[in-house]
């Protein structure tokens, strides 16, 4: 039986890279994932909604189409003296298709906000179902202000550029064919021309102005996204920073990359600002040639003041789908940037789930080590470790720091997979049961303790259904009992941000009752005592030992001291391992 553990393994394998690829070059196409994946369950969810709001964009489109069209025929007839009614009658209508586009106007924009909501009820509620399913190492490299700030931003670029599709695209483009269809059949084809050829040099202007102000709306979505991994990073460690009098230190930290947002913010509005410029000129232009050209035509009998009228108001109304489109195209860039933390989060691997999974209830719990090798991306880790933990006693896992014990844990918790070798469960390979079969039969009291600020019970059952005869039983054997029972509120009192309310004894006994409520075949216990005092620490390891018949219990400890003698030993060196 012999194990190595060893700080520098081969070399560094491309599947363990937390993204494989370079992030960036993936980033590009799987922009498109999680969009494609969060706007098929919002059709599927909102399809009927989506097709009346098309409907009423379609309708609203025409009148306000159609209005100054009837207006201008009114205008027309006005001089030849028919009869007053049919004026009455025509105005009347006038005035109903306006009520009608306004009205209608205003009941896109609620129907949308609704639509909108579930589109972000969506896309949170999966986000947030994909994150629960990401490997360790995607919580090693991301905090939760990171990920919530990745969330948030996504979420509303994906409402967005849903709206931008609703609002913007679908009225713009049949408001240009209607309009257009109306100036080249009643006015002029030239100047249905005319305007085609400004509506192509505003779109292409926003276009290309856009590109070019990409890259700084780019750089400040990044730096924004930095500075909320450096808040994040902050927050968790607050105490540890003032006490080292780093606050001019972080405050400098995040002073700097807030420059750098609002920088590339301002450069980002100047180039807008010179777009406007350009496309101001390109509208006098526009209505300076196409009046130029009315003026013979009108001359000439050829065209009414009525189609002037008209051809005015059309222009006027025109500019504006130009506009909303270029504008659109501004808004998808800068929602594409928005949306490139959520994507990114959202490709990083996932926990493997197992293929042809065996349902697995553990029996003897005899848990055995094969060859075991495992190197990080730095080359560390472990390198054939072969040893057997059985009930009856508790199996120490000792050895120096860096040596590997904690990856031996990682391994056994199926949160890493090793390169070579087996881990055996009475005689199955662990690699083929089922990560919920595992967790059931697996329980960890790790060396950091993590507290939801929520109450004591929910802190031990973590969702289980609560029993209450485990529940007390679970926090016995953890010799916590007496300190739930003498808090006013017992069971229920609420521990605080990452249970800062309780010592730090207190928290390891609550995470070792955790652990018990859900009587575990295999316990694994990460220096899972460390911080209780001496006679409370001899107090549960002995009664751990009394469960050892029941539990295969592994422990890491670096205190010898709390081995007896009836312990099996498992020291991991450099050199070897050795059993005792
Ligand atoms: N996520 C990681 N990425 C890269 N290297 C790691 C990672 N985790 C651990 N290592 C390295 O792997 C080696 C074994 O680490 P491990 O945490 O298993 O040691 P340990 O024996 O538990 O140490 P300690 O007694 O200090 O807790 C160390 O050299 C460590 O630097």
């Amino acid at each position: 039986m012999e194990s190595r553990s060893q700080g520098h393994v081969g070399s560094l394998s491309a599947s363990k890279a937390p993204f494989p690829g370079s992030a960036a070059d993936q980033v590009d196409d799987s922009t498109l994932s999680p969009v494609s994946a969060i706007l098929h369950a919002y059709w599927r969810s909102d399809r009927r909604l989506l097709l009346i709001v098309a409907t009423v964009v379609m309708i609203s489109s025409a009148s306000s189409v159609a209005a100054p069209y009837v207006f201008s025929g009114l205008i027309d007839r006005l001089p030849r003296g028919e009869g007053m009614s049919a004026f009455a009658w025509g105005f009347a209508g006038y005035a109903v298709l306006l009520g009608i586009a306004s009205a209608l106007q205003r009941t896109l924009q609620y129907l949308s906000f609704m639509t909108a909501e579930n589109l972000g009820f969506i896309a949170a509620t999966r986000f947030f179902d994909r994150i629960l399913r990401k490997t360790s190492t995607f919580f090693l490299e991301h905090n939760p202000v990171e990920i919530q700030s990745a969330a948030a931003r996504g979420c509303s670029a994906l409402t967005t550029l849903v709206q931008l599709g609703i609002m913007i695209f679908i009225p713009a483009a049949a408001q240009l064919l209607l309009t257009l269809a109306i100036l080249g059949v009643l006015v002029n084809i030239q100047i249905a021309a005319i305007v085609v050829a400004y509506g192509a040099v505003a779109i292409t202007l926003g276009w290309s102005s856009t590109r070019r102000a990409r890259v700084f709306l780019d750089r400040a979505i990044e730096a924004g996204q930095e500075n909320a991994r450096f808040v994040g990073n902050v927050m968790n460690s607050m105490d540890t920073l003032r006490h080292f009098g780093s606050h001019s230190w972080m405050s400098q930290r995040f002073t700097m990359k807030a420059r750098e947002v609002r920088d590339n913010w301002r450069t980002y509005v100047f180039q807008r600002l010179a777009y406007i410029a350009v496309l101001g000129l390109a509208i006098a232009l526009q209505f300076a040639v196409t009046l130029l050209l009315l003026i013979p035509e009108y001359r000439a009998g050829a065209v009414t003041i009525g189609d002037i009228v008209l051809f005015n108001t059309l222009l006027l109304q025109l500019n504006m789908p130009f506009e909303m489109v270029a504008r659109a195209i501004s808004d998808a860039a800068r929602s594409r940037a928005d949306l490139i933390p959520l994507a990114r989060l959202w490709v990083a691997p996932e926990e493997r789930r197992t293929s042809h999974a065996h349902d697995f209830t553990p029996s003897a719990g005899q848990l055995s080590f094969e060859g075991i090798g495992y190197a990080y991306d730095n080359g560390r880790g472990v390198t054939n470790v072969s040893f057997m933990a059985r009930r009856g006693a508790i199996t120490f896992l000792v050895g120096e720091t860096g040596s590997g014990k904690s990856t031996i844990f990682k391994l056994v918790l199926k949160s890493i997979e090793p390169d070579c070798g087996r881990i055996l469960v009475d005689g199955t390979d662990i690699a083929t049961i089922d990560h919920t079969d595992w967790y059931a039969a697996v329980a960890v009291v790790p060396q950091d303790v993590m507290l939801l600020n929520e109450s004591l019970a929910d802190n031990i059952l973590l969702g289980r259904p609560r029993d209450e005869v485990r529940l007390r039983g679970a926090s016995k054997k953890a010799a916590i009992l007496p300190i739930i029972e003498a808090l006013p509120e017992g069971f229920e009192t609420t521990v605080g941000e990452r249970g800062l309310k309780l010592s730090g004894g207190e928290r390891q006994r609550i995470a070792i009752a955790r652990a018990l409520y859900g009587e575990p075949a295999i316990l694994l216990l990460d220096e899972a005592s460390s911080a209780l005092d001496e006679r409370t620490e001899r107090d549960i390891l002995d009664h751990i030992r009394s469960l050892a018949e029941d539990v295969t219990v592994l422990a890491i400890t670096h205190r010898k001291g709390v081995i007896s003698t009836t312990d099996v030993v498992v020291e991991l060196t450099d050199c070897g391992l050795s059993l005792t």
